[in-house]
């Protein structure tokens, strides 16, 4: 079984771009400029935001971020959005989610201009995303490919199965395994709340991608021997006995699915520290984007 290192991997993606951004600042060219709005302050998009600023910092990209309280109205926050869609040195910039009660998160996410989405969640992009990928991919999906590729996972004519439809993980990632390429060319089953015997589907799974949020949901004897093991969900624990008072797991029992695996991703450790790399790399390729207009 082989640990797909999402943390190794994210950190070798951001030295790559540190020395991209240095040439371009031995240039006196423009460094990247991401933006986050942060609505409330929930703990996670707390702890994520904080990582993608520091991230930032680290591949010496400029960073913005736009705190709002949790009792902003849908309309102060389309205000911002539109600020920033015409602040010029902003190339990219995302709307931390969730978002409180009182907003549409669909009408915020098309009011992002496209041409800044770094997030990928525009409908314009995921619509380019599944008939080319001449655009930003969303940044999970984004960094499951890169996870597949870079440790050379054969996808091809595979049976993958996609655990939850979301619409910023499991339905663009149903679309990129099943797209012509590679890591793609996979027969592709979404499963969602409605769907019957998914425990019978995910025993014929080459490859499992879980994004349900439902702590250790899949389990050893759900796997066929050798199946490749992507764990998308991220649950907080509560949990005293730890330093941050709790402990996060994703949607496998690691450490009975690890011993059936060909190739499993870790929980922490796995996707996420790839999000937030891959997030990076949409925000270098607005600014490429960008320059190259002028
Ligand atoms: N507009 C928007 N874009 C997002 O990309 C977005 C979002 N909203 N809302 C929430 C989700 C979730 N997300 C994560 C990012 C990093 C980690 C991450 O770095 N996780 C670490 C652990 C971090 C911790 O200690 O909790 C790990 O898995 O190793 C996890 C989850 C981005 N999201």
């Amino acid at each position: 079984m082989e640990i797909l290192d999402g943390k190794k991997v994210s950190n070798e993606i951001k030295d790559e771009i540190a020395i991209q951004v240095a040439k371009m600042r031995e240039k006196g060219e423009k460094v990247p400029h991401l933006a986050a709005i942060l609505v409330g302050s929930d703990g996670a998009s707390l702890t994520y935001v904080g990582s993608k600023v520091r991230s930032c910092e680290k591949v010496g990209f400029e960073s913005t971020l736009v705190r709002m309280p949790s009792t902003t109205s849908e309309l102060e926050l389309l205000n911002k959005i539109e600020e920033l869609n015409k602040n010029e040195d902003i190339d990219g910039f995302i709307v931390q989610l969730p978002l409180p009660p009182q907003i549409d998160t669909q009408k915020v996410l098309l009011a992002v201009d496209p041409d800044k989405d770094v997030d990928g969640f525009h409908p314009m992009n995921f619509g380019k995303m599944a008939l080319d990928m001449s655009t930003f991919i969303p940044a999970t999906p984004f960094g499951i490919l890169e996870l597949l590729e870079r440790y050379n996972v054969d996808t091809k004519g595979k049976h993958t199965v996609v655990i939850g439809r979301s619409h910023i993980v499991g339905r663009p990632m149903s679309i990129l395994m099943g797209r012509k390429g590679w890591p793609g060319n996979s027969t592709v089953t979404l499963t969602h709340s409605h769907t019957k015997n998914i425990t019978q589907i995910i025993s014929q799974a080459d490859i499992v991608i879980s994004a349900l949020g439902v702590p250790k949901f899949l389990k050893a004897e759900m796997i066929k021997d050798d199946a490749v093991i992507i764990d998308v969900g991220i649950t907080r624990v509560a949990d005293d006995s730890c330093e941050k008072g709790y402990y996060i797991t994703g949607d496998v029992d690691f450490e009975n699915v690890s011993k059936k695996a060909s190739f499993i991703t870790p929980v922490p450790g796995g996707v996420g520290p790839m999000t937030i790399a891959m997030l990076l790399k949409n925000t270098l390729l607005a600014r490429e984007r960008h320059r190259s207009r002028k």
